[in-house]
């Protein structure tokens, strides 16, 4: 591969992405700033900062919805921003390779990298459970089961793995942004105080999913909607757990069915190796122990699951014996 070549991640609450020029992962929050004549003002954990704080005449906005692009325009305006940010000299000739979402069609990401004008030489995809495997740093090549479960922003990504291919997989639009609207609402219900998104992922971050424990606890600002003010609030993680459990069930129950349809050959290999747990929500504190008692089955946690899915781009990358195991979209038509 030519010396710029880049691996995406396009996740809906972060950006990922790795340069074989610098031997870096980028991440950032993949957010847009956009103010009304102006266009995009600002992106990534900028835009992020100001969002739920700008004036009505800025909008700051996701350009990924549900592991899809949802505004390719400004997607293709903060990934050459970013772009061009990381790396020295030019960006012509480039190559990529980006993970691609279980039912998520690949031309969408040939189409938006292709639009950014940057004139880039190759577009490869690969399945992104697949690229998560290769993360975990597993030969997912071998004729063995691997059962992996993203748990990210907007989606849970429950994947089989065997041969280098996805023997099944199943998404679901459940994720760390609705277990933060579920603090939330929670919160509005029981206290009838409203708090913002930023808030509602603190607790769910710090707190995690601890039922029963009154004792770990935080303290956040938010409006008490009766008085119209503004006052501080204490939120103990049993309140957190109760708010989250439903929504934690529903990832729990997708894994069970993945599981019953696994080939018994199959799930000997998963009894055996057990649930690889990846994606930012596996950082919640006790979701590994709520699925490993709902399965049976042991759980395994990696350090920084957010950035598997970057770190197996980055060994197809630097790996030659794993370029096999990515794609071209038909449509692929280079300038
Ligand atoms: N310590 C933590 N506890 C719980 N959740 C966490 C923690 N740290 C990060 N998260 C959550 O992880 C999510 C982001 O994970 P990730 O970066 O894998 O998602 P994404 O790739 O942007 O989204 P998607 O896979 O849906 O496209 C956010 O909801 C974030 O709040």
């Amino acid at each position: 591969m030519s010396a710029q070549s880049f691996g995406c991640d396009f996740g809906t609450s972060s950006i990922k992405i790795y340069s074989k020029e610098s031997d870096t992962i980028y991440c950032e929050k993949n957010m847009v700033a956009i103010e009304e004549k102006k266009g995009m003002i600002s992106y990534g954990d900028e835009a992020f900062e100001m969002h739920e704080k700008a004036p009505s005449n800025i909008e700051v906005l996701y350009p990924m919805s549900f592991g899809t692009v949802a505004s390719i325009t400004y997607m293709q305006e903060f990934l050459k921003a970013f772009l061009e940010t990381h790396t020295k000299g030019s960006l012509k000739g480039a190559e990529f390779v980006v993970a691609l979402p279980t039912d998520v069609q690949d031309r969408v990401f040939s189409t938006l990298i292709q639009g950014t004008g940057l004139k880039s030489r190759n577009i490869q995809m690969i399945d992104k459970p697949v690229a998560a495997g290769l993360g975990l740093g597993l030969d997912v090549t071998q004729s063995q089961g691997i059962m992996i479960v993203d748990v990210g922003a907007d989606t849970t990504e429950i994947s089989i793995l065997s041969l280098g291919g996805t023997v099944t997989s199943k998404l679901i639009k459940n994720g760390g942004n609705k277990i933060d609207e579920a603090i939330a609402n929670a919160i509005r219900r029981e206290y009838g105080y409203f708090i913002g998104n930023k808030t509602a992922e603190i607790l769910k971050n710090e707190l995690g999913y601890q039922p029963g424990d009154t004792t770990s606890k935080r303290e956040i600002c938010g409006r008490n909607m009766a008085l119209g003010l503004p006052a501080l609030l204490e939120i103990t993680a049993d309140f957190v757990a109760n708010a989250i459990a439903e929504n934690l069930k529903s990832i729990v129950d997708a894994i069970k069915v993945i599981l019953e349809r696994t080939p018994p050959e199959l799930g000997v290999d998963i009894i055996r190796n057990g649930i690889f747990l990846t994606g930012g929500v596996a950082n919640l504190k006790g979701l590994d122990k709520l699925i490993a008692d709902a399965t049976n089955i042991k759980v395994n946690l990696v350090d920084k699951p957010e950035e598997c899915v970057a770190r197996g781009l980055e060994r197809v990358i630097k790996e030659k014996k794993f370029k096999n195991l990515t794609f071209v979209t038909k449509e692929q038509n280079y300038n």
